[in-house]
């Protein structure tokens, strides 16, 4: 029985406000909930009736006390959360936020703090946001990722960064072109991961596991990401992904 297999999922939204001028983000410490004791970007799970880009711009009022304008607001990318033996994933819509209105203030659950690009606490950070986040600074086209958490801490000898890695590329011509890269360890068994080249996208598709990717578990997560897939490049951000861990649907 594949412990990540998908009968659900919930809807939630992750909005990361940024200030280019200054090369800063605007993160969240959250202080109690899920992901407690890590810095975030702010928001939670789409209400019924709201569509997801609703519920983000939600979420960052309660959360930071700031209204974004629509000008300067745009989807970034969607993340599928799996973990081990939950048959719930988390499809998480992730926008950036680059203008806002309003002051931003500390809440019950959430206090924020302007971090600049170069100092952004990934050690404090879910695990896998120092995949996505980079992409998503550099302002790259939209992104999709699927990353799969264990319940499980990691050991402490796990070296802090990417070693021994083998990589290969391979370029199909099909109606687009899709470049797939599989990034492997030398202590892990590589997984091969399929690339949808029949969907209109162009992309980079990267797929790494095993646990040498990170300098620990997030301090206070009982989670551990072991493994993760990311596509860049996207054409138009994913809307929705089906429970079989692909992109179901894209933005218009
Ligand atoms: N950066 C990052 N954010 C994550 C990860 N996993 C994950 O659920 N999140 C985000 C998505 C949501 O913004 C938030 C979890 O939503 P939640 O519903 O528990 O939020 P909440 O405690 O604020 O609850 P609520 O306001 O919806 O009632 O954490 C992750 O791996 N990385």
């Amino acid at each position: 029985m594949d412990p990540f297999r998908l009968t659900s999922k919930k809807v939630l939204t992750l909005v990361m406000v940024i200030d280019k001028e200054q090369q800063k983000i605007l993160l969240g410490y959250k202080k109690r909930g899920f992901g407690a004791h890590l810095w975030n970007g702010f928001g939670g799970k789409v209400e019924p009736g709201e569509t997801p880009q609703q519920g983000a711009l939600r979420e960052l009022e309660e959360e930071a006390g700031i209204t974004a304008k629509p000008e300067g607001f745009q989807k970034a990318g969607l993340l599928l959360f799996l973990f081990e033996n939950d048959p719930v994933g988390l499809e998480t819509h992730v926008y950036k936020a680059y203008s806002y209105q309003g002051q931003i203030r500390e809440c019950d659950e959430m206090r924020p703090q302007w971090f600049n690009f170069a100092d952004i606490p990934y050690d404090q950070m879910w695990e896998d946001d120092r995949i996505w986040l980079p992409i998503l600074l550099k302002e790259q086209a939209p992104f999709f990722g699927r990353m799969y958490f264990k319940r499980r801490p990691l050991e402490e000898s796990v070296p802090d960064q990417l070693t021994n890695l083998s990589t290969s590329t391979s370029t199909t011509s099909t109606a687009a072109t899709t470049a797939t890269t599989t990034i492997t360890t030398a202590s892990a068994t590589p997984v091969v991961v399929e690339t949808n080249s029949s969907t209109p996208i162009a992309s980079l598709s990267k797929t790494m596991t095993a646990t040498s990717f990170t300098p620990g578990q997030p301090k206070s997560g009982p989670f551990t990401m072991f493994e993760y897939h990311i596509e860049q490049n996207l054409l138009a951000p994913p809307k929705e992904i089906a429970l079989d861990g692909t992109i179901a649907s894209f933005e218009n």
